[in-house]
């Protein structure tokens, strides 16, 4: 068994006949069995006399067979891997008293006669005991499927609530296994307590007595062994769970041939139809269907993770050798058929224990901390830590970082990755004040420029009117409506109001009076305007509760400017295109023509770029034409038979001589142009290089 695609083991465990009886079968080898009808048989009514022939291979077939080989070739292996962490399934199926609970459990009065599960907890417990390294616990549970209910069969050595009793379903795990909630697991330290809770179940089971069997199983049962094992080594957090379920299934019995009645009766009908909703599902998982149906019943339920799960699976398939039986050994052998192409994909179940895990890790990082200080020392780093930064490493980082910004020679030395994140958390905290700094600035300019007028102060607002300034309904001073498209101050709400939005009367009236008087006292000129909407303040760098309005005093200058008296700041600074070119002629004057001087440069050495690259094309092709020319005339030279001279190189004609010299003077030509070219593509980057930086400091200068 392994970790990889398995398909589920099929066994067939003849009982041994009775003296006297008839056998309906013989064994081909150790894997094939011949089936057949007597002649008896065919008076019968119920046998298709068509075929009386079938031969069947399965995994194993087991014929008078001591319990102990069972164990070994059947049981064995799949308990040595459930104890190493995959999950193992062994399921007993068959015909009513076929000696499917003698295989499980076996005949309690004889120790030789044990079953699967006795021998099983004494090879775990073996192994427990043996073992150095590993240290396992071990709980049971044991539960029956009675009519289509679950019965915790060891409840009465729990304390397990009413409630709880009768409420056991079957929950999924996130992994796809299955398990009853609510049913009660017992840890037991050795084999005896072990067989202890088996019998005390054993005792609790529904039995009944019929015509096939004095003692018949009622009830599906399932007794699971849960196997918890950790490593010895306090420090390892790794462990594996599995479990082993051993699933004694309730009979299939004919009521004709086991005269059940009553209770019996009822039994017999549930347990009929839940195994055909165990055959439709196996049936399903060998079809591959993409739907199996294991809601259908209790049994195939609570068997999904060992029927096509990650479960390693095996099924002994318990039949009668009378022939009498022929009927039911066939069907028990289809079905055990079937069952052999159930896939299932064992998956070693192993976690990690969360304590122990933190703990293994905090040694680790100390290991490692350890390391690194002695691999600083050894690389001359011995000052640095890796503890987290003390208030006074981070005053120094601040400093450096002060430093840096300041001081453009200066550098900031890389020491560790904390450092690193302390110089961002400073950069960070600068930029915070900074851009704190430059709103208070930009606010404090405006309010040097412009009244701030409180909307709730109406007497102001009354004053601003009459002084011209326009305001709308809101109290809102009108600006930035020159196209309709700009965006006005923005209104108490902190929004910014949409030109569009501004009532279209007024705003037309106000375009007539523009119209009529341009210098209309309120009014600004379309210049004046458009300044005004080019600069407007983001919405949010506004105050949020007054509009803007300019000083009524400062306006009239603005539009009443007197021959004399010096012509007044704008309200508003010009636009930017034009700023720009203001800026170019004064201070950037000098930054501008270095400018120039580097575009001129820039495009000269990018025509003679072009130029070269031209030539050297044109190179190329004289290159290529001329050795077409030469090895056309090799070729007619060649057709000629060729003329050698004493040291036996082939005499050539003047013209041919004189294109093989044209050809090596181009080659030089194309060569010495090629790396003309290289260097000149530098150029060309190095002076787009000095353009782009000359425009960024024109561009920040301004
Ligand atoms: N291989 C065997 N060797 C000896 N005795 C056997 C063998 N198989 C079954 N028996 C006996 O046959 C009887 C019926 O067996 P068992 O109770 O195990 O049948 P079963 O399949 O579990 O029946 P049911 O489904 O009705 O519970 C028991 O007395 C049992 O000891």
């Amino acid at each position: 068994m392994s970790a990889s695609n398995n398909k589920v083991k099929v066994y067939l465990r003849l009982k041994p006949i009775r003296s006297g009886g008839k056998k309906s079968y013989e064994i081909v080898d150790d894997k094939r069995i011949h089936v057949h009808r007597c002649g008896n048989d065919l008076q019968k009514s119920y046998v298709n006399n068509q075929i009386r022939d079938w031969e069947f291979t399965l995994n194993g077939i087991k014929e008078n067979v001591s319990q102990t080989e069972i164990y070994d070739d059947v049981a064995r292996p799949v308990v040595l891997q459930a104890m190493k962490g995959y999950n193992a399934t062994i399921l007993a199926y068959g015909q009513t008293g076929a000696g499917k609970t003698y295989t499980m459990t076996g005949a309690t009065e004889s120790y030789r006669q044990r079953g699967l599960i006795p021998r099983s907890l004494s090879e775990i417990f073996k192994a427990i005991d043996q073992s150095i390294d590993q240290n396992t616990t071990i709980r049971i549970s044991y539960v029956e499927i009675y009519n289509e209910s679950f019965f915790d069969l060891l409840s009465t050595v729990s304390d397990v609530s009413e409630y709880e009793r009768q409420n056991l379903h079957v929950t999924e795990e996130v992994d796809g296994s299955c398990y009853i909630k609510g049913l009660s697991d017992h840890i037991v330290n050795n084999e005896e307590e072990a067989l202890n809770l088996l019998f005390e179940g054993e005792t609790n089971r529904a039995i009944s007595s019929h015509v096939l069997n004095k003692n018949s199983s009622r009830s599906h049962c399932i007794f699971t062994i849960y196997l918890q094992t950790h490593s010895r080594t306090q420090s390892d957090p790794k462990y594996t769970v599995s479990k082993i379920n051993f699933v004694d299934l309730a009979g299939s019995e004919r009521l004709r041939k086991t005269k059940s009645e009553g209770r019996t009766q009822t039994e017999a009908v549930y347990i009929n139809k839940s195994l055909t909703f165990l055959e439709q599902t196996v049936l399903s998982l060998a079809d591959k269907k993409t739907h199996i149906p294991y809601r259908q019943s209790k049994l195939t339920h609570c068997l999904k993770d060992s029927l096509g799960g990650n479960s390693n699976t095996v099924m002994i398939g318990n039949v009668w050798s009378e022939e009498e039986h022929i009927e039911e050994t066939i069907s028990t052998i289809r079905f055990a058929t079937r069952m052999m192409k159930v896939h299932t994909v064992p998956v070693r179940r192993e976690h990690e224990d969360p304590t122990k895990l933190v703990k293994q890790m905090k040694t680790e990082i100390e290991h490692l901390k350890r390391e690194l200080a002695m691999h600083d020392t050894l690389v001359n780093r011995s000052h640095v830590t890796y503890e987290n930064l003390s208030e006074q490493q981070r005053g120094e980082i601040r400093e450096q970082v002060k430093n840096f910004l300041s001081d453009p020679q200066c550098e900031i030395d890389i020491v560790n990755i904390r450092q690193i994140k302390g110089v961002f958390e400073t950069f960070r905290d600068i930029y915070g004040i900074m851009s704190s700094e430059i709103e208070k600035n930009v606010e404090d300019k405006f309010r040097s420029r412009y009244t701030l007028l409180d909307k709730q102060d109406a007497a102001a607002i009354a004053q601003a009117q009459q002084a011209g300034v326009p305001i709308d309904d809101n109290g809102d001073y009108l600006v930035g409506e020159t196209d309709g498209s700009g965006y006005g101050i923005p209104g108490a709400s902190g929004k910014p109001v949409p030109s569009s939005a501004v009532n279209a009367k007024k705003k037309e009236s106000k375009k007539k009076e523009k119209r009529s008087s341009p210098t209309t006292k309120g009014q600004q000129s379309p210049e004046t305007k458009g300044r005004t909407t080019e600069q407007t303040p983001s919405p949010d760098k506004q105050p949020k509760t007054s509009s803007i309005a300019p000083p009524p005093e400062q306006e009239k200058k603005e539009q009443e400017p007197s021959q004399n008296t010096p012509v007044e700041k704008p309200s508003t600074p010009p636009p930017r295109s034009e700023a720009f070119e203001e800026f170019k002629k004064g201070l950037g004057s000098e930054i501008n023509r270095i400018l120039s001087e580097n575009k001129d440069i820039l495009g000269a050495k990018k025509r003679a770029y072009t130029t070269l690259a031209r030539q050297i094309n044109l190179t190329k092709s004289e290159i290529d034409s001329t050795k077409c020319k030469l090895n056309d005339m090799r070729d007619e030279r060649e057709s000629l038979g060729n003329q050698v001279d004493q040291n036996g190189a082939p005499i050539i004609s003047e013209e041919e001589y004189n294109e093989l010299n044209r050809l090596k003077g181009l080659k030089n030509s194309y060569k010495t142009d090629f790396e003309e070219l290289k260097n000149l593509k530098t150029e060309v980057a190095y002076c787009q290089k000095q353009v782009d930086l000359c425009r960024q400091k024109l561009i920040q200068g301004q």
